[in-house]
């Protein structure tokens, strides 16, 4: 479970333009489910994605991870779970890497390589070998039916193709937790949907994943253990609490 308590997220404190994106959030995300945070442009889903993810820390407030062990930690998990609001850095980094799969709207990556170079990328040789890691990158380039493509640059292929290699660089480092900003706002219907039946897949793995969506494929979608509605930086409509 991913356990936030009064988060808040300010930009640009002390300054004329202080602006906050997230505001006062207490929410439970329960593990192996598909939470999916739906709101207007602007009310915060990406800045709430981007602390429970270790992007950034919250200007106030609490996130524990409970029952999600980063890999590299060998400390034992105490009954208030892993508090990951306050990590300097280079643990926020390492957490961030192990632990979470990132999939974006752009699916940022990295033109003039190639497709396995891409799926490669995030991979983290502390906990794994080198060689580990080369068997995952060529299942999951076989899982998603792009190994024809692996030596291509991916500034090649089509963009449903384009996404299943997003999808596979997520996947890279076996995470827990899979987050997804705007999966499909550049899809069509039919890869929206394909996108979805993978979604499937990662919850048949018991994964934990966390969506923020426009589409309604996403948000009405029979996976969806949860929806939750945010506006302004606040949530106003949690959901079905599991
Ligand atoms: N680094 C930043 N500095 C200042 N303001 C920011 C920063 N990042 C985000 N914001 C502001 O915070 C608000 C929330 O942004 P956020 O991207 O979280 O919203 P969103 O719900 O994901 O929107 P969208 O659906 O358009 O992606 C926006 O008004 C945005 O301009």
């Amino acid at each position: 479970m991913i356990e936030l308590s009064h988060v808040t997220k300010s930009y640009n404190v002390g300054r004329n333009n202080q602006f906050t994106a997230v505001d006062d959030v207490s929410l439970s995300i329960e593990s192996g489910q598909l939470t999916v945070f739906k709101g207007p442009s602007g009310s915060g889903k990406t800045t709430l994605l981007s602390l429970v993810g270790c992007m950034s820390r919250p200007s106030s407030g609490r996130i524990r991870l409970h029952g999600i062990r980063p890999a590299f930690l060998a400390a034992e998990e105490g009954n208030d779970g892993f508090d990951i609001s306050n990590l300097p850095e280079r643990f926020l980094t390492e957490i961030r890497r192990t632990t979470f799969g990132f999939i974006f709207q752009q699916f940022n990556l990295v033109r003039g390589i190639s497709v396995r170079e891409n799926v490669m990328l995030p991979a983290y040789p502390t906990t794994e070998s080198h060689a580990a890691f080369q068997a995952r990158a060529e299942e999951l380039l076989r899982l998603f039916d792009i190994s024809r493509h692996a030596a291509s640059r991916v500034e090649w292929l089509s963009g449903g193709e384009l996404q299943r290699v997003a999808i596979a660089r997520a996947l890279i480092n076996n995470p827990a937790v899979i987050i997804a900003d705007e999966p499909t706002a550049h899809l069509d219907s039919k890869l929206s949907r394909e996108f979805m039946e993978i979604v499937a897949l990662f919850k048949g793995q018991g994964k934990t994943v966390l969506i923020a969506s426009h589409d309604p494929i996403v948000y009405d979608s029979r996976l969806a253990d949860r929806v939750v509605e945010m506006r302004d930086g606040r949530i106003t409509v949690s959901g079905p609490e599991p």
